[in-house]
């Protein structure tokens, strides 16, 4: 195989976990890769660990179907994605590493007055936020995706869609690699099958982890395990505000290019894209019941698929070629936890739900400031566990889109 050409070199190293580190990262996807690589090359921590039960970037950064966007209406939710996009923009440079990031443009449909006035909110909030937000009229839809069935005697007529042209998709395991590679390249150390069994607390304070592969010392610890991160808080008696759902997506037939945005409708319930390979990447809601078999139920695909034809009527007769299914963390408000917990040096990053993905860069960035000051930086501050104390909750479900 490859590994046996001259010269050839892996992407990352793969070493044997040391007894003691700087800092431990527990899981190994793509907000987990990206919180180390930022430690290392924005914060000088240089004795970091990926501890992925897994093989890296396997769980949910292998299994979304990568949209990315900044329009979400809240001050703080939008700073945050936006800051994250900006990040999108620069990151194959960064990492020199091609994580194919194609601003294709992202529409999310409307098919009632209430729609619409939902739209033209979230439109002029983002734009007083500086993020690029667009109304299109149905004549303007259809001129973008001249596949898609307008009006006349559908169900549910298109009345317009919000639109961010500067959003779009990326290539998911690509962000895993290349922010493997320049954080293993800068000496983070990425472990895979490495299942974290036990937080190592102390006195109030974290002192380490248990592992399948023994004990690893470190003073502070961030956990960024996405669906699992309720299995993981209660290994340290905390119990987050958290549901951990099974998610899926299916891919069709590769087709010749037909589609070249991003179409998602809430009320029809269902989103769509094509990937550069030509499948039709199709998602939408979350199965209603609590799980972690990272599959779903049968009546969920079935309604999405509906929910396609609904919407692209010639789609009614492609052949499907794969299903899986994710586990995602919801929170309450739609809004990730990023920041400390009451025990020192423990360090939360989860409850992205379903959209986290599109957040990966500027997560690991303000998830690394927070652990190397022990204080959230500007743009996460908002986004701390104590809100669901005092009430401020940050209420996203509009802009979380389709799949809440
Ligand atoms: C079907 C689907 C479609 C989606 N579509 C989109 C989309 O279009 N746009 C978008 O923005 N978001 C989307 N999402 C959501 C997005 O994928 C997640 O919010 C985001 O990827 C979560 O962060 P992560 O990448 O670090 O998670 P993961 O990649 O799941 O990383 C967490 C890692 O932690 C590891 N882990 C867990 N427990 C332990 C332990 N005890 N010890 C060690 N390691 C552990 C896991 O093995 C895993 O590798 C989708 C999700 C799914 C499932
Ligand atoms: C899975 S839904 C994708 C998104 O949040 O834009």
């Amino acid at each position: 195989g490859l590994g046996h050409h001259q010269g050839w070199q892996p992407a990352w190293r793969s070493p044997q976990p040391e007894s003691r580190y700087d800092v431990i990262i527990v899981g190994g996807g793509g907000h987990g890769l990206a919180t180390a690589y930022y430690l290392a090359s924005v914060h000088g921590v240089r004795k970091v660990a990926v501890l992925e039960k897994g093989y890296l970037g396997g769980g949910n950064t292998a299994r979304n179907t990568t949209i990315i966007r900044s329009n979400y209406l809240w001050d703080e939710s939008s700073q945050l994605y936006e800051h994250a996009l900006k990040l999108w923009e620069g990151l194959s440079q960064e990492l020199n590493f091609n994580v194919m990031f194609s601003q294709r443009g992202v529409m999310n449909l409307g098919h009632s007055l209430q729609d619409m006035r939902d739209i033209e909110r979230r439109v002029n909030a983002n734009l007083l936020n500086g993020v690029d937000a667009e109304v299109l009229s149905p004549r303007e839809i259809k001129e973008r995706v001249p596949l898609i069935a307008i009006g006349g005697d559908v169900r549910y007529p298109i009345l317009g869609a919000s639109y961010q042209p500067r959003g779009g998709v990326a290539r998911h395991d690509a962000v895993a690699w290349g922010f493997a590679r320049a954080a293993s390249a800068l000496g983070v150390d990425i472990i895979e099958e490495c299942e974290v069994t036990g937080l190592l607390i102390e006195d109030g304070r974290v002192r380490g982890v248990q592992t399948g592969r023994g004990e690893i010392r470190a003073d502070k610890v961030g956990c960024v395990a996405a669906g699992n991160s309720s299995t993981l808080a209660r290994m340290a008696g905390l119990r987050l505000p958290l549901e951990s759902h099974p998610l899926q997506a299916f891919v069709s037939e590769s087709l010749k290019p037909c589609l070249d945005t991003v179409v998602m409708s809430g009320a029809v319930h269902g989103y769509i894209s094509q990937s550069d390979k030509g499948e039709l990447v199709i998602g939408a809601g979350i199965d209603s019941y609590l799980g972690y078999g990272q599959r779903g139920s049968p009546h969920v695909i079935e309604h999405t698929a509906a929910a396609i034809v609904e919407l692209f009527p010639s789609f009614s007769r492609l052949r499907m070629n794969r299903q899986w299914g994710g586990i995602v963390d919801v929170s309450p408000d739609a809004c990730p936890i990023i920041g400390k917990t009451r025990i020192q040096g423990l360090y939360f990053n989860c409850g992205w739900g379903t959209g986290g993905f599109k957040a990966t860069p500027g997560s690991g960035h303000v998830f690394a400031h927070t652990i190397a000051h022990d204080q959230p930086h500007p743009l996460n501050a908002a986004f701390s566990l104590e809100r669901f104390a005092s009430g401020r909750l940050i209420d996203e479900h509009g802009a979380a889109a389709v799949a809440h």
